[in-house]
């Protein structure tokens, strides 16, 4: 019997199910909170197949619940997606021809809000699509401790069949129909880089908002994150998801109790990696892993991939990649795959695989080929849960994505911040920490104790910078988040990828039941 309040929560849902229901004409666009209609695919209904991306995202909650307490009316109000939008616009193109452009948006949970989450490009884009990473990123946020609720939006279109003017034009006009239909604003929804985008993308969002509304509005530029840092972004942004892969991906490894109860050798130096898809994440997380000891000796590009059981040096093949915009003819590879044997290369002899490309790239006919013992989830929903059985029955792990790559709106959440409160981080007490320091310093060279080397004096007296500030802060929400997954996993003894859904789950439940609503 569904109590009071979840009996209003499922009656919305039916009459935004009816609203979505009416033919999208272009130029128009829908919003509403559905869970069962998807204009673009229709339910699984072999299950022997795959399942798309989000009943992926559904069936690994379904299992997560049962790990949970809570009633079947409050999991069906944490599983349900809050609003969607989806819109269509003209382009004049460059050759003076017109496209019509679709683009989409998911709010799945206003638990918390803004709502938060990336902005995709990718002709691959769809409503389900988005409506699966919109609930991912309401997990994720819980995870790590960020307070919004989950978002992400999508424009279906590869963006390298377009001129900058026209992707600086169907962004703008993205922006405007969000904002028609109450889908971005700092304190609503903040959209960020995804798939296809980045800095530029972001710049060009922020300032069609801040155009239209930065006028009554002081902290419009918090609408977006990610920008440039001449546009109010943050240092560390760029780096901070697949620096997050590193650190989350580092814990899990040190932590020699959990290591053994796996069956792993513990420890990072040495380890070796594999990376799929060098883009944003794919490349920082590459950098880091080889900096910090852990060689990357495999990378797959959709149009090849490249090997060096030495490892790589991720700069310099970053520069070539950027050129000549494949892997393929890097003087540094022992090894290659070409574009149709590519994804073989996932098969390769490594300690760990990175999959930082797209979703559902591990799956049921390619995971028994997987030789890693610990896949690390760069990207979003990169293994099917079929994949993940059979991984686990192989004896590997799978450290989950809204663990591994909470990097990211992480540290949107400290742009956000620093956005709404118009000071850069460190900004106010830099000085004073210093002269601090250097009281500290004089007292004890008073006492007789022994003076530093001058770069270690500098190092130590020097207060920190806005970089220092967001790096610990990343650092310490993953490591946090690590040990709190290890532990519910080795509670209840069940996978990471179920212990990050529980605890995401209980914060949620929680968040609910403050606000008074109680269901069941
Ligand atoms: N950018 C961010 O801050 C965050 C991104 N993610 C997730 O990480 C994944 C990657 O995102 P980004 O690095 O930002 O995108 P990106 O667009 O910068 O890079 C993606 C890379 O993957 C490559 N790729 C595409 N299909 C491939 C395939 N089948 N095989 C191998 N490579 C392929 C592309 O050529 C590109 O180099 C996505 O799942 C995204 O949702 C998750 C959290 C935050
Ligand atoms: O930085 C953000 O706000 C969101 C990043 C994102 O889209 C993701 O984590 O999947």
């Amino acid at each position: 019997m569904l109590s009071r309040a979840a009996a209003t929560l499922a009656r919305t849902a039916r009459i935004g199910a009816a609203s979505m229901r009416a033919p999208v004409a272009p130029m128009s666009a829908t919003a509403a909170g559905s869970e069962t209609y998807y204009p673009d695919h229709g339910p699984v209904e072999d299950p022997e197949e795959e399942p798309r991306f989000l009943e992926m995202v559904k069936m690994n909650f379904d299992r997560a619940s049962k790990y949970t307490g809570f009633t079947a009316d409050m999991l069906e109000v944490m599983k349900s997606c809050n609003a969607v939008v989806r819109v269509s616009f003209p382009l004049r193109r460059d050759d003076g021809s017109i496209e019509v452009i679709r683009g989409y948006r998911a709010q799945h949970s206003h638990h918390r809000l803004p709502c938060k989450g990336g902005i995709r490009y990718s002709d691959e884009v769809d409503l389900q699509e988005v409506e699966a990473l919109a609930s991912l990123m309401t997990y994720k946020c819980a995870v790590v401790d960020v307070p919004y609720g989950g978002a992400k939006g999508g424009v279906s279109i590869n963006p390298r069949n377009y001129s900058d003017h026209e992707l600086e034009l169907i962004t703008r006009r993205y922006t405007m129909e969000l904002r028609k239909y109450g889908f971005i604003g700092p304190g609503v929804d903040v959209p960020a880089p995804d798939v296809g985008t980045g800095p530029r993308e972001m710049s060009w969002i922020k300032d069609t908002y801040t155009m239209l509304y930065g006028m009554d509005d002081i902290s419009a530029p918090a609408c977006v994150t990610g920008k440039p840092l001449s546009q109010g972004g943050i240092q560390g942004r760029t780096e901070a998801t697949g620096l997050g892969v590193f650190f989350g991906t580092r814990e899990f490894l040190e932590n020699k109790a959990e290591m053994e109860r796996v069956g792993i050798a513990p420890g990072l130096k040495g380890k070796t990696v594999a990376v799929q898809g060098f883009g944003n994440v794919g490349f920082y997380a590459s950098k880091f892993f080889s900096e910090y000891g852990a060689p990357v000796t495999t990378i797959i590009e959709y149009n090849g991939a490249i090997h060096n059981p030495d490892g790589f040096d991720i700069e310099d093949l970053k520069k070539y990649h950027v050129k000549e915009g494949t892997l393929l003819g890097y003087s540094g590879a022992t090894k290659s795959w070409s574009a149709e044997d590519a994804l073989e290369a996932l098969g390769v002899e490594c300690d760990v695989l990175v999959p930082a490309a797209l979703e559902r790239q591990i799956h049921k006919d390619n995971a028994h080929l997987i030789k890693a013992k610990i896949i690390a989830e760069g990207a979003n929903g990169p293994v099917t849960p079929f994949a993940e059985d059979k991984l686990t029955e192989m004896g590997a792990v799978v450290l989950p994505d809204m663990l591994m790559n909470a990097g990211g709106v992480t540290v949107s959440y400290f742009e956000w911040l620093k956005n709404l409160q118009h000071v850069r981080f460190g900004r106010m007490t830099k000085k004073w920490e210093e002269r601090f320091r250097r009281t500290v310093l004089d007292e004890l060279s008073k006492n007789g104790s022994k003076a530093m080397a001058a770069d270690e004096e500098r190092l130590f007296i020097s207060g920190p910078s806005e970089l220092d500030i967001v790096r610990s802060g990343l650092e310490d929400s993953m490591t946090g988040a690590v040990a709190q997954t290890i532990k519910t996993a080795s509670e209840k003894n069940i996978t990471y990828r179920m212990a990050a859904f529980v605890n995401a789950l209980d914060k949620i439940e929680v968040t609910y039941r403050e606000a008074g609503i109680t269901l069941g």
